[in-house]
């Protein structure tokens, strides 16, 4: 798994898509659009350009990939944010999944934050709605049932950090020229009450998170079922502990737990 993260966050998503195609067989890879209908893809492919999340299911493990799609900068846009909300939905109520992996199809960028053309000379009205969609991705993410990983395989300033945030664990590819954090700050736009929320968990993750994620990650690799099953029973009070860590409801006023 370790070597799939690493082609991952390298940008070299076709080798992995080599890789689930093989595990699951021809029929591995299913597309979701925007309306929620599923395409059934008869070989190893990306769906088209248009689509501005790529949804990859592989079968076999569960575990699905999604590709922001928005050259040049995946910026969240209100159609990005809506289109990822519905994405989101619908692998949420698939029984058959498990797990995903957040990650950009554009390369050297996995998202710009915000789009700001979003946020200046429009109505009040679309500033709601805007506002609206961008807590719903949050909640979303963050809410999910399903194990979910950021792989980030370019820069993420600002909304694309926050983003990044939200998802149970994050691996950033190790490129000078990739930048994170909170840049917006500049322009004098402050991030909201939860993102301090979201930093705690992050910089006070217990040791045994890693395990989590590596039971993610043997997922992808299940050529020996008997041995993941002996792992994780040998582990399972770790595992427990660590989705229950990174599960953790929100609550503002108990947000003294976190320190
Ligand atoms: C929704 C998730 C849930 C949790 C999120 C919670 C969110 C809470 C919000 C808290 C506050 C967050 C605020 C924001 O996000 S504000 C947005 C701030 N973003 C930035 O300042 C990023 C600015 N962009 C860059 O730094 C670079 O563009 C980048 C490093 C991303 C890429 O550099 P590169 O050199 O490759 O590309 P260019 O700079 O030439 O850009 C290419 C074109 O893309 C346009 N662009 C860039 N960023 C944005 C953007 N954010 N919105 C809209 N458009 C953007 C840029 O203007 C170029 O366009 P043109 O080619 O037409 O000039």
């Amino acid at each position: 798994m370790a070597a799939v993260l690493r082609k991952l966050i390298q940008g070299r998503l076709p080798a992995l898509a080599g890789v689930l195609c093989r595990r699951s067989g021809n029929e591995g890879h299913l597309f979701l659009n925007s309306s929620g209908s599923t395409l059934m893809q008869p070989r190893c492919g990306y769906s088209s350009p248009t689509e501005s999340v790529i949804v990859e299911m592989d079968k076999a493990t569960g575990v699905a990939l999604l590709k922001l799609n928005i050259p040049p900068v995946n910026s969240l846009s209100l159609p990005l944010l809506t289109e990822l909300a519905i994405v989101l939905d619908k692998l949420e109520m698939d029984k058959h999944c498990r797990g995903l992996i957040l990650t950009s199809a554009v390369p050297n960028i996995f998202s710009a934050g915000l789009n700001l053309f979003d946020m200046m000379d429009k109505p009040n009205e679309h500033y709601s709605e805007f506002w609206r969609a961008v807590q719903e991705i949050w909640i979303k993410l963050y809410g999910s049932s399903l194990a979910n990983i950021a792989a980030i395989n370019g820069s993420s300033p600002a909304g694309g950090c926050l983003l990044a945030l939200c998802s149970d664990y994050r691996i950033m590819a190790n490129n000078p020229h990739f930048t994170i954090g909170l840049n917006e700050t500049r322009l004098g736009i402050v991030a909201p009450f939860w993102y301090d929320i979201l930093q705690w968990r992050v910089h006070h993750p217990p040791p045994c998170l890693h395990l989590f994620v590596m039971a993610l990650v043997f997922r992808l690799h299940v050529h020996h079922p008997s041995a993941m099953t002996k792992v994780t029973r040998a582990y399972s009070t770790e595992l427990k502990i660590s989705v229950s860590y990174v599960k953790q409801p929100i609550n503002w006023r108990s947000h003294e737990i976190y320190k």
